[in-house]
């Protein structure tokens, strides 16, 4: 969901924030109706000053609503939202004073590249030397220079986005919304927006929510990455907590392919190639749930393949190769366990070809600690 130029205009209203000030910022108990549609449910969240906190769900998961409540632009139903300790739940967007980029450039067509950056302080009424200044250090950061006196109908898609940061920066706001701001690039300009973002946030150390469907995106650029599904907030952690500890199925699927085994199925085929596959117990991590019941939750690449595992430390199940896809670096080999479960492992191209060189019968393996139990419900 993009705003349009007069969005960003209304929010550049107010003093400028001179003295850096990143701000904290939390949300307790937020929720927002659209008649009597629910888009967010009770939603708690500290936002951590100078953190890089990314939004992650599925389309109409209520993401881009619950940016739009942080700025100001909608109330929530329910709940409210604090800044540094002080309720600002029913400050306006121009009170709040933060920076936004959205996916639609929402820049001004009519003025130059230095003009659009300029407009935030310009309507802050900052001195001229100041301004020319702020301006000609913000086109040097976002690698604009040359292109100061363009239009932006003259200016690449990248380039259009940049102007977009160093405006949403240049009055150096505590806090920093963006909304799918690379979605409209392709995929080599976008990963190269994602590196400036990211260089972009350790200079300002400013606090920056950022929202995106796309899951490596927000792995990668995140401090830590908060995922929606149906207006719920369903789990917050670093990247490495959510990927390789995910709370519910749908958390572990979001964000990566998976291989959910039924555990039972599991331990009856691992009990049943005893001998064969060292005698081995089945051995998964007893932290997550009481009992032998669940779901075996374990990612293709901490999959490994083998004639016949030999060491404790793994964990095994036979199974016959289905098919292989040729990725590059690395081949995804598909293969069917003996109770008809599907399975999935990425290995480096080279390892892939020599064990299907084996046969279509192999040895799965994997490390004890990889795998993780995930309720059968979730
Ligand atoms: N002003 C509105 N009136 C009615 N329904 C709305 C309004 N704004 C959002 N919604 C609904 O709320 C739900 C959440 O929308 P939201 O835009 O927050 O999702 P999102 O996760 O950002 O998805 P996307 O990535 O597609 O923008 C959607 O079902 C949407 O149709």
């Amino acid at each position: 969901m993009a705003q349009g130029a007069g969005a960003a205009l209304d929010m550049a209203a107010g003093p400028v924030v001179t003295e850096h000030a990143a701000a904290e910022i939390r949300a307790e108990g937020i929720g927002k109706t659209f008649g009597s549609f629910r888009a967010l449910r009770d939603l708690s969240l500290n936002i951590g000053r100078g953190e890089f906190l990314t939004l992650l769900g599925p389309s109409g998961s209520g993401k881009t609503t619950f940016l739009m409540i942080l700025a100001g632009f909608e109330r929530p139903t329910h709940g409210r939202l604090t800044r540094d300790g002080a309720d600002i739940t029913n400050l306006s967007a121009e009170q709040r004073a933060f920076g936004m980029v959205f996916q639609g450039y929402a820049l001004f067509p009519h003025m130059t590249v230095e003009q659009n950056i300029a407009f935030p302080l310009n309507i802050r009424k900052v001195p001229a030397e100041e301004t020319r200044k702020r301006v000609a250090d913000m086109v040097a950061r976002v690698g604009l220079a040359g292109h100061e006196r363009k239009l932006p109908t003259k200016l690449s898609g990248g380039q259009q986005q940049r102007v977009a940061l160093a405006r949403a920066l240049v009055f150096e706001p505590p806090v920093l919304l963006l909304d799918e701001p690379f979605s409209a690039l392709d995929k080599h300009l976008r990963g190269l927006m994602q590196e400036e973002v990211k260089r972009l946030h350790q200079e300002f150390g400013t606090t920056f929510v950022f929202v995106t469907h796309d899951q490596s995106e927000a792995l990668s650029l995140s401090s830590r990455v908060a995922i929606f599904n149906h207006g719920q907030l369903l789990q917050v952690g670093t990247p490495q907590d959510v990927y390789e500890r995910p709370a519910s199925r749908f958390v572990s699927e979001f964000l990566g392919e998976i291989n959910l085994l039924p555990l039972q199925d599991v331990q009856r085929e691992n009990d049943s190639a005893r001998g064969s596959c060292d005698g081995s117990v089945l051995d998964v991590p007893s932290q997550s749930h009481a009992g032998r019941t669940g779901i075996l939750a374990i990612r293709p690449e901490h999959m490994d393949v083998a004639a016949a595992p030999k060491e404790d430390s793994l964990n095994c199940l036979a199974g016959t190769v289905t098919s292989s896809t040729y990725l590059g670096p690395a081949t995804k080999i598909s293969l069917t366990t003996s109770s008809g479960t599907p399975l999935s492992l990425t290995l480096p191209t080279d390892r892939a070809a020599e064990a299907l060189r084996k046969g279509p019968q192999l040895w799965v393996t994997w490390p004890k600690d990889k795998g993780f139990l995930l309720p059968e419900e979730a």
